[in-house]
């Protein structure tokens, strides 16, 4: 059978991919998964396992060396208006307001619509991020939260079913970290449909809070070491679950699935 027949027709497959950049190490090896359409999927691993590597494949910033990665079917061969990026660095233009950051992805997703309209639907999207008074500001005007709450509009505004996030919230201290998680959460569950979302971290605790599923990657070269459901229900209760012992079996399993891998890393060295 075929690598095509093989991915299914709906949601995200990344089938038996592996990845160098140019003639260098193999980045990552074989690494097959499936996203089925309007599911929550997090990444973690350890620095250096390929999972920015691996957003940047889905987002068809890199072309796979082998294998092949398809949205509902159709093989992933660029970027594309179905799937929206978002990074670490807040990713704004810093010589446009907040609004007009957010009102270029509107113009992305409506080319049709007047001026006025884009605006009108920028002020939404910034008003669902809680930002509808820093409309008129500039970037470097806005704290790092905000910023990265711009970014989140922005690419919401996008519209694309496939919201592809890499560490969103590394560089946020703890509180605006857990309120941004919320946000998205609260976001991702009001969509109908539900957005399909790849969200790379190496915190568990992140990987756990907002994943539906945990695909966890080793390191050298990156490969899926183990693909975890979460199974605990939605609307999430942050301080709850934490303080749940079913949590805490989940986090210390994934936890020694790293420490194994670190361990047989430095074995094999
Ligand atoms: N443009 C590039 N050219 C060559 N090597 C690269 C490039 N980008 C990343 N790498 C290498 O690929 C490997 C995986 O990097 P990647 O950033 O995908 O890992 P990661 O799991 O996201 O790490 P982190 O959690 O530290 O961001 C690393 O060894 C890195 O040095």
């Amino acid at each position: 059978m075929s690598n095509a027949a093989q991915t299914s027709a709906t949601g995200l497959a990344v089938d038996n991919v592996s990845f160098a950049y140019g003639e260098g190490d193999t980045i990552l090896r074989r690494v097959a998964l499936e996203v089925p359409e309007g599911q929550f999927l997090t990444l973690l691993g350890p620095s250096g396992s390929g999972k920015s590597t691996l957003l940047r494949l889905i987002a068809g910033l890199e072309a796979p060396t082998d294998g092949r990665l398809a949205w509902q079917g159709a093989t992933i061969t660029g970027p594309g208006i179905d799937r929206a990026v978002v990074f670490q660095n807040y990713s704004l233009f810093p010589w446009l307001k907040v609004e007009d950051n957010v009102a270029l992805a509107v113009a992305k997703a409506h080319p049709k619509l007047s001026r006025a309209e884009r605006r009108e639907k920028a002020r939404d999207y910034l008003g669902r991020v809680g930002l509808a008074d820093a409309a008129g500001k500039y970037p470097f005007q806005l704290s790092g939260g905000m910023q990265q709450r711009a970014a989140i509009a922005r690419a919401l505004a996008l519209e694309a079913p496939v919201l592809l996030m890499d560490e969103p919230f590394g560089a946020l201290d703890p509180i605006n970290r857990g309120k941004l998680q919320d946000l998205l959460l609260e976001v991702w569950q009001s969509t109908s449909p539900r957005r399909t979302i790849v969200f790379v971290t190496h915190d568990v605790d992140e990987a756990l809070y907002l994943g539906d599923r945990v695909a966890v990657l080793g390191a050298s070269p990156g490969r899926v070491l183990a693909q975890i459901e979460v199974p605990f229900e939605r609307p999430r209760n942050r301080a709850r679950l934490f303080a749940s012992p079913a949590f805490h079996a989940l986090r210390e399993d994934i936890a020694e699935r790293l420490d194994a891998d670190v361990l047989s890393g430095l074995a094999a060295a």
